[in-house]
C-alpha cells in the first residue's frame, strides 16, 4: 500500500448520496486498492450527530484502505490539505422556492466552500461537484478560489453518461462494455443532449444499429435527461447509489485515465471549444491524460447537435448571468 494517504472530504456526509459513497470511497474504490484514505465528513451542526453514526459503521467495516476518519462542521478545516473534494451537500429546491432563491440559498454553500478550498487544499486538489445545481455551483465555487487552477473544479454529468450507456445497450441488445464514445453536453438538468452522432456498438456507429432517427429524438434523449425527474417519481428520493456510483467512476476516471479509444463526459471548465463561451462549466466528450481532463477535438457537430449543445449552453450562461446578478462570484 502507497505510504502516504490521500485526504477525501465529503460535503452533506449525512445525506443520502453521502451514505452511498462513503463505503465506496473507504473500500478503495475511489482511489485503487493501494491508496489509503484519510475521510473527512462535512456536514451542518445539526447533521453532525448523523455523520458521527455514519463515521462509526464506517469503522465498524475496518476497511483496510481507511486511514481515518474525522467530522466536521467548519468548511475551512474540513478541507485543509484537501487532495479530493466532493461537494455534494446542497440546498434542494422547495415548494414555492424561485430560481434565484434556489441559486442564492447554494451560493451561500458554496461560495465558502471554495474560498476555504483556495485557503487551504493541496497543491494538487481536485473538486467534483454534485450537489444541484452542480455546474453553477461548481462555477461559483471556482470562482472563489483565485489560487487554485481553475480547471481542478468540476461538476457531474457522469450519471447522465452512464444513464445514455445504459439506455443504448437496452435498445441495442449489446453489452454495457460495447458502447463507446457517447457524449453528455451542456448542463445537468433537462436541456442536457445525450449525443449518439459518434457513439458506437461493438464499433459500428450507434445510429445506423439503431437504425431508428425518431426514437433517438423522441425517446432516448428525454429518458436520459428526465431520468432523475423520473426516478425522484418512483424512489420519493432522488437517486443517490446511482449518484455515488457517478462520482466514483468521475475521480477514478480523473485519477487513473479513460480506456484507450473511448472518452467520457464531464463538466469541465470550457476553453471556448465547439462554441461553448469560455469558463462556463459545461459538459463534454472529454478523456483523461496524466490527471488532466481534456476535451476531445475535432468532432463533427451537425445541425441538430449544434441547436440542442447551445439550447444547454444559453441556460449556463442564464445561470452565470444570474448568480452575478446575485453578487454571488
Ligand atoms: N449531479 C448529479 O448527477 C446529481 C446531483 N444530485 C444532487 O446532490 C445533492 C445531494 O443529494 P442527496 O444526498 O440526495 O441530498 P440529501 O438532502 O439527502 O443530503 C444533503 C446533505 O447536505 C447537507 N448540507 C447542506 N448544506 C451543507 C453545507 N453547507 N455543508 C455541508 N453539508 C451540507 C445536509 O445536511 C444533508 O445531510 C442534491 O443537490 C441533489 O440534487 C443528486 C443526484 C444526481
Ligand atoms: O434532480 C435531482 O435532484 C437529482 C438529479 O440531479 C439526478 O438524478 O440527475
Amino acid at each position: 500500500m502507497a505510504s502516504s494517504p490521500v485526504t477525501v472530504t465529503v460535503t452533506g456526509a449525512a445525506g443520502q448520496i453521502g451514505y452511498a459513497l462513503l463505503f465506496r470511497i473507504a473500500s478503495g474504490q475511489l482511489l485503487g486498492p493501494d491508496t489509503p484514505v484519510r475521510l473527512r465528513l462535512l456536514e451542518i451542526p445539526q447533521a453532525v450527530k448523523a455523520a458521527e453514526g455514519t463515521a462509526m459503521e464506517l469503522d465498524d467495516c475496518a476497511f483496510t484502505t481507511l486511514d481515518s476518519v474525522e467530522i466536521y462542521d467548519d468548511a475551512t478545516a474540513a478541507f485543509d490539505g484537501v487532495n479530493v473534494a466532493l461537494l455534494v451537500g446542497a440546498r434542494p429546491r422547495t415548494a414555492g422556492m424561485e430560481r434565484g432563491d434556489l441559486l442564492s440559498a447554494n451560493g451561500g454553500i458554496f461560495k465558502p466552500q471554495g474560498a476555504a478550498i483556495n485557503a487551504g487544499a493541496a497543491d494538487d486538489v481536485r473538486v467534483l461537484v454534485v450537489g444541484n445545481p452542480a455546474n453553477t455551483n461548481a462555477f461559483i465555487a471556482a470562482s472563489h478560489a483565485p489560487d487554485v487552477p481553475r480547471e481542478r473544479f468540476t461538476a457531474m454529468t457522469r450519471l447522465d453518461h452512464n444513464r445514455a450507456v445504459s439506455q443504448l445497450a437496452t435498445k441495442t441488445g449489446a453489452k454495457v462494455g460495447d458502447i463507446a464514445k457517447l457524449t453528455i453536453w451542456g448542463n445537468h438538468s433537462a436541456t442536457q443532449y445525450p449525443d449518439l452522432s459518434h457513439a458506437t456498438v461493438g464499433g459500428r456507429p450507434a445510429l445506423e444499429v439503431v437504425g431508428d432517427d425518431t426514437w433517438v429524438r423522441d425517446t432516448f434523449i428525454p429518458t436520459v435527461a428526465k431520468r432523475g425527474a423520473a426516478i425522484i417519481e418512483a424512489r420519493g428520493a432522488s437517486s443517490a447509489a446511482s449518484a455515488a456510483n457517478a462520482a466514483i467512476d468521475h475521480v477514478h476516471t480523473w485519477v487513473h485515465g479513460t480506456p484507450a479509444g473511448d472518452w467520457t463526459s464531464a463538466g469541465i471548465v470550457s476553453d471556448g471549444s465547439y462554441g461553448v463561451p469560455e469558463g462556463l462549466i459545461s459538459s463534454f466528450p472529454v478523456t483523461s491524460v496524466d490527471g488532466r481532463w481534456q476535451i476531445v477535438p475535432d468532432l463533427s457537430v451537425d445541425e441538430f447537435s449544434r441547436s440542442r449543445i447551445d439550447a444547454s449552453v444559453a441556460e449556463l450562461v442564464e445561470e452565470r448571468d444570474a448568480v452575478q446578478a446575485l453578487g454571488l462570484l
